[in-house]
Order: C-alpha cells, then structure tokens, then sequence
C-alpha cells in the first residue's frame, strides 16, 4: 500500500493523506517525501489550497515512526532527520496559498507539529491530541514548538508543550488549536469550512497568506526552527528518551 495518496480536485484542492492506517499514520521517510511532492504540486497555478489528512478513522497522524527512528541514536543522526522534516514543515508553513490540517482522528507528538504548520486545523468530535513528545523526553523537534508560539496565546501554547497530555477536541477549540469541529465526512466538512474562500481568485488567497508568511519571517521564525530542532537532537540521545521510546516499541 502506498504510504501516502495526492489527489488534485476539480474546485482547486489539493488532498495529501498520510496512508498507514495500520501504524495510526505515523510519519517515515516515505512520507516525508509524499510531503515534499505535494509541496511542489500545490504551487501549481491550478491549485487553490493543500489539506492534509490521515487514512482511516482512527488516526490523523501519531507523529515520527518510532519503529524507524528509534534506530537514530546520537545527536547528529537524530538532527539530520528531525532537520529534514522541520525544512519541510518549514516549506507547508510558507506556502504561499491557505492549507488545513484535516484532523480526522487522534494526533500525537508530530502528527500536532504537522497540523500547527497549517493554517487551519479542524478537526472530528473524537480527536484526542497533545504534544506529547515530553513523555518522551524530548522536546518538540519538527519546528512544531516554534509554529504553536507564533499561532495561540503565550500561555496556551506553553501549557500545550509542558502539559504534553492529550486533550479532547473541546479543550483543543478552547486553547485556539482548532477553528472547527465537525462530525461526519472529514472532506464533506472540510470544503463546507472552506467553501467561502474557495470562491475567490487564487491571487487573492495568496496576497493574504503572503501577508502572514512576511510576519513570521520577520519574527525570525526560521532561525527559532534551527534552534528547536537542534534542542530536540540534544535530548534525542539522552538515555531518558531511548528508555521511554524502547517502552512503547516493547510493549504487548
Ligand atoms: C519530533 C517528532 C517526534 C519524533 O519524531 O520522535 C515525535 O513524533 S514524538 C511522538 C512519537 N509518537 C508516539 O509516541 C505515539 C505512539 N503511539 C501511540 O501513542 C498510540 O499508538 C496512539 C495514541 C497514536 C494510538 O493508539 P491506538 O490504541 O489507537 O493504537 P495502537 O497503540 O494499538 O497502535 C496501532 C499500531 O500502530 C503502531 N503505531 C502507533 N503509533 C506509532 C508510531 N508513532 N510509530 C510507529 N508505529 C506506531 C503501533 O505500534 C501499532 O502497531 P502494531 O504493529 O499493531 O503493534
């Protein structure tokens, strides 16, 4: 089964699902190259905006693929995989056209750094989802930390991180997280939630989120990244991590 599917529809969306239902949608390096493709794919003139999605109802997306990247034990290999995917959350943040995080189940550690990328994230009635990578310890290291502080409140964003706990799709709307929970068919809901914007011209969606993609820039958010990511490597080797990461690849 393909790790991931890319489907461009006729009203200008373009639906990038993570396709591994069998391991909760967990992000490995096949799908960090689907990402990339449906990076390049969406600036496309034809294209009006990206949601990414998880297959299946269970899961959006249950972050790094632990069976994987628990072989990544020092700093430096760590950093170069964390480096690799931030650059590409890095690349959904700038995008220069609206995207969604299409929350169709339970998300974790960098399935939540993914959706904070996006522009919108909206999300089913059953989600649960936390950045729970501290229970890991570990620190945010996709860019996610930097992206959360520059898209809720202070305080908001720093209990997210520090609780490292899963929340319900209620609490995830009080905090700011999400700007709409439905239920029913993800991408029924999805084009409903976008309908207004998907009537006007792709110029002026983009001029807008040029706007927003100026403001980050100046915030310095891409050199906030680099430092995310290499907190995230440092703590990555620390025996504390593979401990807690051994835990969950042993556990019956
Ligand atoms: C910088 C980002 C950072 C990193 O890259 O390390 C992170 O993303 S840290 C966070 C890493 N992710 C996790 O720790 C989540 C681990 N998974 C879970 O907590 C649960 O699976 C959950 C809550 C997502 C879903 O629970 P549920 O009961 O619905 O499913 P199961 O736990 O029974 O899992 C089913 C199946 O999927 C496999 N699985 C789930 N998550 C991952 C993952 N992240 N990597 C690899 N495989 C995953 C799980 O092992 C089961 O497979 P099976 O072969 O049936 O045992």
């Amino acid at each position: 089964m393909k790790p991931y599917i890319l489907e461009a529809q006729d009203d200008g969306l373009l639906v990038f699902t993570i396709n591994r239902p069998e391991k909760r949608n967990a992000i490995n390096y096949e799908v960090m190259d689907g990402l990339e493709e449906a990076l390049a794919k969406a600036l496309e003139d034809q294209i009006k905006m990206l949601v990414i999605t998880g297959a299946g109802d269970r899961a959006f997306c249950s972050g790094g693929d632990l069976s994987s990247f628990h072989q990544l034990r020092t700093e430096d290999e760590a950093f170069e995989m964390l480096n690799r995917m931030s650059a590409i959350l890095l690349k959904l943040l700038f995008l220069p056209k609206p995207t969604v995080a299409l929350m169709n189940g339970t998300a974790v550690g960098g399935g939540c750094e993914l959706a904070s990328a996006c522009d919108f994230r909206i999300a089913s009635s059953k989600v649960l989802a936390g950045f729970i990578q501290g229970t890991l310890a570990i620190t945010t290291g996709w860019g996610g930390g930097t992206f959360l502080s520059e898209k809720l409140q202070p305080a908001q964003a720093m209990k997210m991180l520090m609780e490292a706990q899963l929340y319900d799709a209620e609490q995830l709307k009080e905090m700011g997280f999400l700007q709409l929970i439905f239920s029913g068919d993800p991408i029924e809901n999805c084009r409903h939630f976008l309908n207004r914007m998907l009537v006007l011209e792709g110029d002026v969606l983009k001029a807008y989120k040029t706007m927003f993609i100026k403001k980050w820039m100046e915030a310095g958010v891409e050199e906030r990244v680099k430092q995310e990511v290499r907190n995230c490597a440092v703590l990555w080797q620390g025996e504390a991590h593979h401990r807690q990461v051994e835990k969950f690849i042993n556990r019956q």
